[in-house]
């Protein structure tokens, strides 16, 4: 049987592909982030039909968060939650969070509480499918270029979490870091929960490092703890109290990332082995 050129082609990327994934810690790295992205661009294409029967609603959040959930089976990431009884409040409230990479998706759709949405940068409306999923999730965009723009959109948010008993999770980082501490916090998410007076319920991610890590190229199997904090509240607090607010939250945050960091498998007594 003789072949035609492209079928030798297709012969020879066959068989060149899985022994570059295999050999190729870089190749391995992007076939593993083009596939996260691939196949949430494509989950997104289930989710738009489902979510559109509603329209644009929050409980939609719920159909994204189901769509989710498996892929930390595809890439073999453990993740463990500590600390779900700080979610146990009724009111609304205001999650904020570190935010190493895109991988953070993992872990906060692993504890997204009901009703429940993000705030995000105003690009990712327009990235195709999942865009259109993000919108009608309720997901609320903001232009960071335009801060007036950003704190009126957050002014009217604090403003929807009472009327329509909505939380909203927040990267005070406002943008991702995986410098392996925390960036300063950017205010908004103080803002909006003082405006609200609703409580501010920090999660810590733990390092990604001995799994993930850009620069390096490097994604492999791991364990990743996403830690629940105890609620501070702000009833009462004023736009006066969010600087002291705001570094308190932080103070937590990277006190509880350092002390996870520490218990990393196989670093120190604490740690998992
Ligand atoms: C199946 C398909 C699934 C698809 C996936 C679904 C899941 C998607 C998940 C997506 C996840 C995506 C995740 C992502 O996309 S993360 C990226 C987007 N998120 C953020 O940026 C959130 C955090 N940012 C902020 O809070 C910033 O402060 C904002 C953006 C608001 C302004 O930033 P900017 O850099 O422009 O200005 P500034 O911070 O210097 O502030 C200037 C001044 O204004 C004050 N100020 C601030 N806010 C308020 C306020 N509300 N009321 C009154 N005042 C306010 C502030 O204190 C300061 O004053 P002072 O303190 O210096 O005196
Ligand atoms: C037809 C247009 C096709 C567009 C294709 C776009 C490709 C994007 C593919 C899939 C979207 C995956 C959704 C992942 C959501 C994670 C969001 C995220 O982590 O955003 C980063 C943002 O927090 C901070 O941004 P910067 O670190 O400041 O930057």
């Amino acid at each position: 049987m003789e072949l035609s050129v492209a079928q030798w082609l297709l012969v020879v990327c066959l068989v060149a592909f899985p022994l570059l994934y295999e050999w190729s810690v870089s190749f391995k790295y992007f076939c593993k982030m083009a596939f996260y992205n691939g196949w949430i661009l494509t989950l997104a294409i289930l989710a738009i039909p489902i979510c559109a029967v509603r329209g644009r609603n929050v409980e939609n959040m719920k159909v994204l968060q189901f769509m989710l959930l498996h892929i930390k089976y595809l890439y073999g990431i453990k993740i463990e939650v500590r600390g779900w009884e700080n979610f146990n409040i009724k009111e609304p409230y205001v999650v904020v969070s570190n935010h190493q990479s895109s991988l953070d998706l993992l872990g906060m759709m692993e504890i997204l509480p009901s009703r429940c949405v993000p705030i995000a940068k105003r690009e990712l409306m327009y990235a195709g499918t999942a865009g259109l999923a993000c919108w009608l999730a309720g997901v609320i965009f903001i232009n960071r270029k335009k801060t007036d723009d950003a704190i009126s959109v957050m002014t009217e948010a604090a403003e929807t979490m009472l009327k329509e008993d909505v939380r909203v999770w927040v990267f005070p980082e406002g943008t991702r870091n995986h410098s392996g501490s925390l960036l300063p916090f950017k205010r908004g998410a103080f803002h909006l929960a003082v405006k609200a007076q609703v409580p501010v319920i920090p999660v810590v991610m733990s390092s990604y490092k001995d799994f993930y890590c850009k620069k390096e190229r490097k994604f492999t199997t791991g364990k990743c703890t996403v830690r629940i904090l105890p609620g501070v509240h702000t009833k009462g607090l004023s736009s006066d109290d969010v600087p002291e607010l705001a570094d308190r939250v932080r103070g937590m945050m990277l006190e509880a990332f350092s002390q996870m960091s520490s218990e990393r498998p196989g670093k120190g007594p604490g740690g998992v082995h």
